[in-house]
């Protein structure tokens, strides 16, 4: 029996649809993979009763299908479903580094990263790397078709994840075919404040890059109360604040000192529309860890 713990993660982090992500010190999947002669799944923990067993319909199947590794696979979600915090991936990524190992497949962790977007597009219909490239490999990533970049940087976060459903699919359904020059020039901009933001751990830049006026205003639809908590997080301040992944969970950056202060804001923000919210107040951290 082997174990890896693979964490939480937030993608897009505003300017990088689709290419930015973060490992969060917290919450995280734990999963448990045994060599059996064909693959069964079984699913325990945050949310667990909305998630299939059936490995053509779990994000783990895919993997363990993709690396000939068939296993008895026990998930332990501490990432509940459809929250914007990397749950589907977590499993995946953890899926990949445990099986690699138990099977003795010699995969680098990058050459891992594509094996495990094959659960993402069970799921969300599109195999996009970003929740499972900093899952797998942590800290700070930037994930395109040659490959990952990796940044080790340590800014603080809080998560607030509403007690409300929004899944992939549907998320993607609402993203807008184009954009004008104008929202690219302003993206590229704060995509490299962002970045240079990552390799200086300075919450200011990273905060002030996250900044999208694409695709997040046609998600933030979705999600009730999403620019009061935005605002509220701002004023008990919060450097930068977005959608995480394609939500419901709201991220935002900041000082270690504002982060319980931004936590309360933001819960009390979610109360006022009538949702109930889970905080996490945490920081980009390293990727999957076996045990
Ligand atoms: N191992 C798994 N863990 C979590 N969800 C899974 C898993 N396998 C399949 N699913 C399904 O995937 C869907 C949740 O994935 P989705 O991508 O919508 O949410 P998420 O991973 O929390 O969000 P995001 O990718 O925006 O961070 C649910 O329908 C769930 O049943
Ligand atoms: N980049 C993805 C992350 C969620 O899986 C999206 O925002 O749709």
């Amino acid at each position: 029996m082997l174990t890896v713990r693979a964490p939480a993660t937030s993608a897009n982090l505003g300017s990088g649809f689709d290419v930015f992500g973060v490992a969060l010190e917290r919450p995280a999947d734990v999963v448990r993979v045994e060599k059996a002669d064909r693959t069964i799944i079984d699913v325990t923990g945050a949310g667990s009763q909305f998630i299939p067993e059936d490995p053509e319909k779990n994000t783990v199947g895919a993997v363990a299908e993709a690396l000939d590794a068939p296993a008895h696979i026990q998930i332990d979600k501490g990432i509940r479903p459809a929250s914007g915090l990397g749950s589907s991936a977590a499993s995946a990524a953890a899926a990949a580094v445990a099986l690699n190992q138990l099977y003795d497949r010699g995969h680098s962790r990058e050459e891992l990263v594509p094996i495990a977007a094959k659960g993402e597009a069970v799921v969300s219909g599109d195999a996009h790397d970003d929740n499972v490239a900093p899952s797998i490999m942590g800290g700070f990533t930037i994930a395109t078709p040659d490959g990952v970049t990796k940044v080790s940087a340590d800014i603080p976060l809080v998560a607030c994840l509403p007690d409300i459903v929004v899944s992939t699919r549907d998320a993607r359904e609402v993203v807008p075919d184009g954009a004008r020059v104008s929202q690219l020039v302003e993206n590229v901009g704060n995509a490299a404040t962002l970045t240079t933001g990552m390799h200086r751990d300075d919450p200011e830049l990273v905060g002030r890059g996250m900044e999208d006026t694409v695709v997040t205003p046609a998600r933030a639809k979705l999600i009730d109360g999403y620019e009061s908590v935005r605002e509220a997080a701002f004023d008990a301040g919060a450097t930068g604040v977005t959608i995480s992944g394609a939500g419901p969970a709201v991220i935002a950056a900041c000082y270690e000192r504002d982060q319980r202060a931004i936590g309360t804001a933001m819960l009390d923000a979610f109360d006022d529309t009538g949702a109930d919210a889970t905080v996490y107040q945490t920081r980009i951290g390293q990727g999957a860890t076996v045990y």
